[in-house]
């Protein structure tokens, strides 16, 4: 297999705010994170930074991100597979692309266990992201029962097969897939960085067996469960993962950018 080299898909640090900050606490979170980052002279091209905050955040985030000229991007942690309608409670991804929205999280294991959602309503939100111009960050992982009986590979490909259903290749290609094993979600156990790399490897393989090489080289390959500061570049430093998808430290500024910083960690 003819891969792109890592080195050329430049890793993302995404922050999951989950339901934590209102919009007040959410803009000051913000402020305090872009501020420590310009202190560090960080570089956005080197790495990229984006957060998901609560729906009701995203106005104040864009106007913040807007009128301060950051670099920081922003997505909405969730989406209807719907467009418009009476579907009470739920947010079209028009109204999340008309925000300013990049990105969008797709079947975050949240949304799995806590709401049920299946892989087919998930495939109908993937297209829906596409529908409106976002990007879907696509998570999949397994839960304890399921690592515990080795089945972890399979499982995880099988979910990013039904949910990838009727994709075509040029949006695969656009595509994030986020590898969260639901068991070392804000437990404080983390896979370690060869699981992380197991798992993003055979997310890459089952992308090139399926759509080429081409495709699967373009796709970025995060890891989310219990990452902080002081395991981020053991595990970004895999050959196959791409960066990080944080919860619980993406709610300190001074953690969340330490993870953003994560090669400064390298070399010293
Ligand atoms: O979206 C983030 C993942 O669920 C990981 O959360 P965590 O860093 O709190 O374990």
């Amino acid at each position: 297999m003819t891969t792109t080299p890592a080195s050329t898909r430049v890793p993302l640090i995404a922050g999951n705010w989950k339901m934590n900050m209102d919009h007040v606490q959410g803009i000051t979170l913000l402020q305090k994170l872009a501020w420590t980052l310009d202190d560090a002279k960080h570089d956005y091209r080197r790495v990229e930074v984006t957060v998901f905050p609560p729906f009701t955040d995203l106005r104040g985030v864009q106007t913040l991100v807007h009128g301060d000229d950051l670099s920081i991007g922003f997505g909405g942690q969730d989406l209807s597979d719907q467009d418009a309608g009476a579907y009470t409670g739920d947010i079209s991804g028009q109204f999340l692309a008309k925000l300013g929205c990049t990105y969008v999280l797709v079947g975050h294991s949240e949304r799995r266990t806590i709401h049920g959602e299946s892989d087919e309503l998930l495939a109908a939100k993937v297209k829906a992201a596409f529908r409106h111009g976002l990007v879907p960050v696509l998570c999949v992982g397994e839960g304890l029962e399921v690592r515990q009986a080795g089945t972890h590979v399979e499982h995880t490909l099988g979910q990013l097969r039904a949910d990838l259903e009727g994709l075509p290749e040029d949006q695969v290609r656009q595509l994030v897939v986020a590898y969260e094993p639901v068991w070392a979600i804000g437990t404080g156990e983390v896979a370690g960085p060869e699981d992380a790399q197991e798992m993003s490897a055979a997310i890459r393989a089952e992308l090139a067996s399926r759509y080429g090489d081409d495709v699967a080289s373009a796709v970025r390959v995060l890891y989310g469960g219990s990452v902080k500061a002081a395991n981020a570049a053991a595990i970004i430093g895999q050959p196959d993962v791409d960066g990080v998808l944080v919860g619980g430290a993406s709610l300190d500024a001074g953690e969340f950018a330490n993870i953003v910083r994560f090669e400064s960690h390298l070399t010293t």
